[in-house]
């Protein structure tokens, strides 16, 4: 399988993704902390990085030193269901990993798209240069971060030159944000100034979109953007159910 530059780990089983997954985004966290003695760290939400993050939370970094926000976010409370950020306190931000800062991506404003320049200032004045660290899902229509296939405001999360950071996104496009339509989400600028760009894909049916989705033009496929990042994108999957 040509691999255009990026890093393919393909592990045999579940339980290898896992550990060399957490494995690999550990040592960039270290590495950033040596080099600059802080890290910054961007998740996704959804199953699939789920036990990822549990195995990370266990890893002895200088925690405290890490800033950790969210790739996207559903527009609803935190504690609500489908919060994102709810799922990472109850993930990620466990055991050492508790330690971290963690920036949210929602307010109390009624809608999104309002609220996306108030949010989008904190996170810029939070992550002034490059992130070390964005952990991407993916769907099994294509979406990665908030970037739906056939949305109609995909453009302004895609556009290449685009200045803007976070941008609002209505997810209700071909395959629907599973009745989250309304969110927020980083632009695939701040993804592609990432030091390191991880894509979580667990099993033969993400891997076979993911492969598939080489040939796929990105309104189609969003994920398939991803491959840009060349050298700093690392793909783990596995072969297993
Ligand atoms: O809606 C979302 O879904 C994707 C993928 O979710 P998964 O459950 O299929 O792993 C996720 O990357 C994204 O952060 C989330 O908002």
């Amino acid at each position: 399988m040509p691999t255009s530059g990026y890093n393919y780990h393909v592990a045999s089983n579940a339980e290898d993704y896992v550990s060399e997954a957490a494995e690999a985004i550990r040592v960039r966290l270290e590495d950033a902390l040596l080099k600059r003695g802080k890290a910054s760290l961007l998740v996704s939400g959804g199953s699939s990085p789920k036990p990822v993050y549990e195995a990370l939370s266990r890893a002895p970094l200088d925690w405290k030193n890490v800033t950790v926000s969210l790739v996207d976010e559903r527009w609803v409370p935190e504690g609500a269901d489908g919060s994102n950020a709810s799922f990472i306190k109850e993930s990620l931000l466990q055991n050492f990993a508790a330690a971290a800062t963690f920036v949210p991506l929602v307010n109390d404003a009624p809608k999104a798209k309002n609220a996306a320049p108030d949010i989008a200032k904190i996170f810029d004045s939070t992550f002034p240069g490059p992130l070390d660290v964005c952990v991407m899902g993916m769907g099994t229509d294509g979406h990665t971060a908030s970037w739906f296939p056939g949305s109609e405001t995909l453009d302004a999360a895609l556009e290449i030159g685009g200045v803007d950071s976070l941008v609002w996104q209505d997810a209700s496009g071909q395959g629907g944000g599973s009745g989250f339509d309304d969110r927020i989400t980083v632009s695939l600028p701040v993804v592609m100034r990432a030091h390191n760009v991880f894509l979580l894909i667990p099993g033969r049916a993400k891997k076979a979109v993911w492969e598939k989705s080489a040939d796929k033009e990105i309104h189609e496929t969003p994920v398939t953007t991803l491959r840009a990042a060349e050298a700093r994108l690392h793909v783990f999957t596995h072969e297993g159910a």
